[in-house]
């Protein structure tokens, strides 16, 4: 059972309330007055998707939808990195369960985030790499700090990002930059990430990324809601189907070519590079 904390309750004008999952994975806070959310991954120090991570952003995502929420922003805890994308040791030499369990509750997580009735906005204060461009995408606003990098970075680690990963950067920045992003495994700064449409905004810092942020948010409150979110969903729902209707087929891929050997040595090579940085 998803067990919440109260940790705070601010009497301000706007007034917060401030949750933590039992874990403190993820902090999650919702403003009184507007019900706005602020989801905040914190799993220092790079916020790396694990299979505790992904569970803690589902469990928290379920939550906001069954409380109605109007609208929600996606950001981290850390200085560095929104979040450095799948964690690399869910996927060297799991177990056949561990690797299942893995990449099911990473799709349970996606299917959830993009398909919420409710805006969304990442506001992307770090590095956003692989997994990490992932969950920004998914979000339907994403406005960025200078000065980081951003991207699907999968070739270049000798792995190839899964099909709905390059539908959702095919969606955002078209077929053409997608491809050659893709291909290139290319990593963007945030002010390359503007110029092709991957990013929407880029702030100064931390505050005006987050009052960039609200105002996105303010402006879509101010739609219809019912209206707004049937034309989202419109939009989401061939890619989103794609994936729902192929589950198994989408497990079986990545468990297929996970344990191939050539995909263990580079995971292993990367993660020995990461480790002497
Ligand atoms: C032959 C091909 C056949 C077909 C193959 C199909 C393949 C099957 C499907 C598989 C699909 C897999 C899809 C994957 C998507 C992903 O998301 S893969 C993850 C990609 N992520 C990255 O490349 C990011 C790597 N990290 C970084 O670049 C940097 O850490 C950073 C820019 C994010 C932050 O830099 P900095 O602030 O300087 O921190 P660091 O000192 O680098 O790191 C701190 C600490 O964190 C560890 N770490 C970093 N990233 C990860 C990660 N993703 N997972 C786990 N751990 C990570 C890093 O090792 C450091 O650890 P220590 O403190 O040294 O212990």
């Amino acid at each position: 059972m998803f067990v919440l904390r109260q940790c705070l309750t601010l009497g301000t004008k706007s007034s917060i309330r401030n949750f933590s999952a039992t874990t403190n994975l993820v902090n999650l806070t919702i403003n009184e007055d507007t019900g706005v959310a602020i989801m905040e991954l914190n799993k220092p120090p790079v916020n790396s998707l694990n299979y505790e991570l992904l569970e803690a952003m589902h469990r928290t995502l379920v939550k906001l939808e069954n409380e109605k929420c109007p609208g929600m922003i996606l950001t981290s805890s850390s200085r560095s990195t929104f979040s450095a994308g799948l964690d690399l040791l869910e996927m060297y030499k799991p177990t056949v369960d561990k690797a299942r369990r893995f990449w099911s509750m990473l799709q349970n997580t996606w299917i959830k985030l993009y398909s919420t009735p409710y805006p969304t906005v990442a506001a992307i204060n770090g590095h956003s790499p692989a997994g990490g461009c992932l969950l920004a995408m998914s979000c339907e606003h994403r406005i960025m700090v200078p000065d980081k990098m951003i991207g699907l970075n999968e070739t270049q680690l000798g792995i190839v990002a899964p099909q709905w990963f390059q539908d959702c950067m095919r969606n955002i920045i078209g077929e053409r930059q997608a491809e050659k992003a893709l291909i290139a495994g290319r990593m963007f700064t945030s002010e390359e990430a503007l110029k092709i449409g991957l990013v929407d905004e880029l702030a100064t810092d931390k505050e005006d990324l987050m009052q960039k942020a609200h105002d996105f948010l303010d402006e879509q409150m101010g739609l219809p809601p019912l209206a707004r979110s049937v034309v989202k969903v419109g939009f989401r729902k061939d890619t989103l189907s794609k994936l729902i209707n192929g589950r198994e087929a989408d497990i079986k891929m990545f468990l297929d070519n996970v344990f191939q050997p050539k995909v263990q040595e580079s995971l292993e090579n990367y993660i020995q590079m990461l480790k002497k940085k």
